[in-house]
């Protein structure tokens, strides 16, 4: 497969790796406005650039033939209308919050787990994710996607930074230099702390899974989510 990486930082250069050892070639190593760029003779792009870029870098592939995967997160407010642009080019699309095979088990762990707590009122969630110090949004998109898994298991309204209110899942953001990324779920009673963990041991488990995205999106047409790709039986 022939494909543009958006955004060639430290994601962007972990998935060259893993795609040029899977067969793939890469055509692109964009950094700069997507506008300065022709994309047509790739086959799909891979965008993991930065917040305020990845919308216009999306629908900007849709509009030039080219499905997308993406990883970025921070930018999700303009989701559904990347999706409606994505529909109306007869293309393909995939974003997660978080690519690796661990994590998206780790979801299915986190709604479960949600699910069997809701009954226990003498429980209060909370939420803990801790990064590197390069990282420009917080909470991580992984910590959001979590928070709303549990809203929608359990009896919680919504999610706040540090401190929330009764009905809020508060979530701490740490940033430590060289961390690729933890998320730990804590339920807390008087007695006893129920925990789940996911620890990230480098990038290359985000990477292989958007890697893996993308070879499995090849040839197809429509928004799809991890969940397609990893569990199709499940
Ligand atoms: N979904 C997932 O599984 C994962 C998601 N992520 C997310 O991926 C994103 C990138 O992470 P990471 O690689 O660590 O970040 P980096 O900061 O290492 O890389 C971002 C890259 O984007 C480039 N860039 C800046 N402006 C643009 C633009 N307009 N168009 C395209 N590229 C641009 C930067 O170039 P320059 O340095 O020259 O400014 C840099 O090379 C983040 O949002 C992060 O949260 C990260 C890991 C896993
Ligand atoms: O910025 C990162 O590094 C990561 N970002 C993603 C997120 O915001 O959840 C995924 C992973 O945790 C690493």
């Amino acid at each position: 497969m022939k494909i543009a990486l958006i955004g060639y930082g430290k994601m962007g250069k972990t998935i060259e790796k893993i795609a040029q050892e899977r067969g793939h070639t890469i055509t692109h190593r964009i950094s700069d406005d997507i506008a300065n760029h022709d994309l047509k003779t790739t086959d799909i792009a891979i965008d993991f650039s930065i917040p305020d870029a990845a919308f216009r870098n999306i629908t900007s592939c849709f509009q030039q033939g080219v499905p997308v995967i993406s990883g970025t997160t921070g930018w999700l407010k303009k989701y559904e209308e990347a999706v409606r642009v994505c529909n109306e080019n007869n293309s393909g699309f995939i974003y997660a919050s978080n690519f690796s095979l661990g994590v998206n088990l780790f979801f299915e762990l986190n709604k479960n787990l949600a699910k069997m707590m809701s009954g226990f009122k003498d429980y209060s969630v909370s939420m803990e994710e801790v990064h590197h110090t390069q990282k420009l949004d917080a909470p991580s998109g992984t910590a959001i996607t979590l928070a709303e898994q549990i809203i929608a298991n359990n009896n919680k309204k919504g999610w706040k930074l540090d401190t929330a209110g009764e009905d809020e899942i508060p979530i701490t953001a740490k940033r430590i230099e060289n961390v690729p990324g933890t998320h730990t779920i804590s339920y807390e009673s008087k007695v006893d702390t129920i925990k789940i963990e996911h620890i990230a041991h480098s990038r290359e488990g985000f990477a292989l899974g958007a890697v893996i995205a993308s070879e499995w999106l090849n040839g197809k047409q429509g928004v799809f989510t991890m969940k397609d790709v990893l569990f199709q039986n499940m």
